[in-house]
């Protein structure tokens, strides 16, 4: 049995992804006695497998957007030929190195992660955390292996992440047919990369691959990319995909895909077959539950194997919490760590702000990107909240002009009485960077005219939330 300290609140952690590490490091902070026990690598997927490798590869990505648009702007490459001609240069992609520099950037966040738990004072394990009765982890090496530790809780987290689902019909055999995790094993780039799935995940990979020049198959089961998004700006993303090349197929699943050779071959469900070097299944996700003994204390899940959980990451049990994608709330590292924190902070009593799913902020990060806060127009339209919809194109603001930005737009969501602002979606590059001023104005309540009346630079994109909010003043009866 591990020594903990029982004249303190003993926390037990099992998973060091954001949801697990923010709640260990919160505990430790809170002067509790805190064990983390995790199985492959801290930092979690997030770190090592998922966001920090996925928006890397994605920063390469635009370096490719920037070289290729650079020549709309007047700057154009070339290289004197033995002749002194002008010739342009052939730009390639290391992807060997590529991807090298984004595994050790992975590595290096999970080294620095592990010394703050250290520092914190939180006990770190290594093994497979299993629940064998109420107040009790053993800890195995690896999923089937031996048990060779136990520890107690008081407060327990559940912060096991999730794994990619994978079809029967459409196996990932590591080198041609891939999970996400799988792709940067990759040491050149695919001849005809096929996506399964466009989700936030298929369409992130298919955007990236489309910009450092692979020629993309995209195979999406809905009527549009990106089914869960805003309507507009996924048309948007979806144009741009296509314009840029990419071969967008609607409406259709992948009933298999199967390796022939040095080829995959997706059969759609219409019969079609495409042919390509490399699949990427991005089919969704399954929580991490199956073999955590959670029945052994009756902690409640739903049909898919979530944890339910309330506001404050509490499960149906008062001592133990359930935070990030195992649990049935929203499956982001943002998400994950506040309820983390939060979960630690309301099992030691301190002050808690139960979380609101309506006012979590999330990104797309295609090119361009969709940023998304709080009520969407499809909310107004299907009357699930009363409100008012203003969009403004990027294609008329000054500095996306100057930058050569043709595709995006403002959204702002305003209640009909005193034009408080609810929600908005931003289409831009870096949308992600220019939300955090909706956030604030839906958190702080804050009207359409209170956003008219604030200085934006001229000329900048967030001018565009300005002239959108001035276009949305309606004079006060
Ligand atoms: C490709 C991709 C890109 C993404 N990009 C973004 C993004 O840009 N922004 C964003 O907010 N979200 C993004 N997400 C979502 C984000 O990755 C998840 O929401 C986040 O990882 C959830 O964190 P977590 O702590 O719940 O789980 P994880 O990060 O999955 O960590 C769970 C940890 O638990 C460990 N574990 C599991 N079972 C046990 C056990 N029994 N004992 C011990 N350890 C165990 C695992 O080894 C793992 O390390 C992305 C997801 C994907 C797939
Ligand atoms: N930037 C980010 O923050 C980010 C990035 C990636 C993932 N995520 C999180 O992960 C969550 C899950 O996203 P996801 O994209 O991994 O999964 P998802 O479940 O949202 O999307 C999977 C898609 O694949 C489709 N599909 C399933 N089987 C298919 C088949 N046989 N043929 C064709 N299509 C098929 C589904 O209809 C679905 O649209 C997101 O909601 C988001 O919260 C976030």
């Amino acid at each position: 049995m591990a020594a903990q300290n029982s004249d303190k609140h003993r926390i037990v952690v099992i998973g060091g992804g954001p949801g697990g590490y923010e709640s260990a490091i919160a505990g430790a902070q809170l002067g509790a006695d805190v064990t983390l026990i995790e199985r492959t690598g801290i930092g979690g997927s997030a770190v090592l497998t998922d966001v920090v490798p996925s928006k890397a590869l994605i920063a390469s990505a635009e370096a490719a957007v920037s070289i290729q648009d650079a020549d709309e702007l007047g700057i154009q490459f070339f290289v004197r030929d033995d002749n002194e001609k002008p010739r342009r240069p052939e730009i390639a992609v290391n992807l060997g190195k590529l991807n090298q520099r984004l595994l050790r950037l992975a590595q290096n966040q999970s080294d620095d992660i592990r010394r703050q738990l250290k520092d914190a004072g939180v006990r770190i394990i290594e093994g497979h955390g299993r629940i064998v009765a109420d107040g009790e982890v053993a800890i195995t090496a690896g999923t089937a292996g031996e048990e060779f530790d136990r520890v107690e809780y008081d407060s327990l987290v559940i912060s096991v992440g999730a794994s990619p689902r994978e079809l029967d019909s459409a196996k990932p055999d590591g080198e041609r047919i891939l999970t996400w995790k799988q792709l940067y094993d990759l040491e050149s780039l695919p001849q005809h990369l096929i996506v399964v799935g466009s989700g936030v995940t298929g369409a992130e990979f298919a955007s990236a691959y489309n910009a450092l020049g692979v020629e993309v198959t995209l195979i999406s089961s809905r009527d549009r990319v990106l089914p869960g998004e805003d309507t507009d700006a996924a048309d948007v993303i979806e144009e741009v995909f296509m314009r840029n090349g990419m071969n967008v197929l609607s409406q259709t699943r992948a009933e298999s895909v199967v390796r022939e050779g040095d080829e995959v071959v997706a059969t759609l469900s219409d019969g079609t077959e495409v042919r390509g070097t490399h699949c990427l299944m991005a089919v969704g996700s399954i929580p991490n539950t199956a073999d955590l003994g959670l029945e052994k204390i009756g902690v409640k899940t739903t049909d898919s194997g979530h944890i339910v959980v309330n506001r404050v990451a509490r499960t149906s049990l008062p001592n133990v919490y359930a935070a990030g994608d195992c649990s049935d709330f929203l499956p982001l590292a943002s998400v994950a760590s506040t309820q983390g924190r939060t979960a630690v902070f309301h099992a030691l009593g301190d002050q808690v702000h139960p979380i609101s799913r309506r006012n979590v902020a999330s990104n797309v990060f295609t090119y361009p990107e969709i940023a998304t806060v709080g009520w969407q127009e499809k909310d107004v339209r299907e009357q699930i909240r009363s409100g008012r919809v203003y969009k403004l194109d990027l294609a008329g603001n000054p500095r996306a002009k100057m930058q050569g930005f043709r595709d995006g737009f403002v959204k702002l969501i305003a209640g009909n009485n005193l034009g408080t602002i609810i929600g908005g979606v931003i289409v831009a590059p870096r949308a992600s960077e220019l939300l955090l001023a909706l956030s604030i104005a839906i958190e702080q309540r804050l009207t359409v005219d209170e956003i008219a009346d604030s200085w934006a630079v001229y000329p900048s994109l967030s001018g565009s939330m300005v002239d959108a909010a001035r276009a949305m003043h309606r004079r006060i009866e």
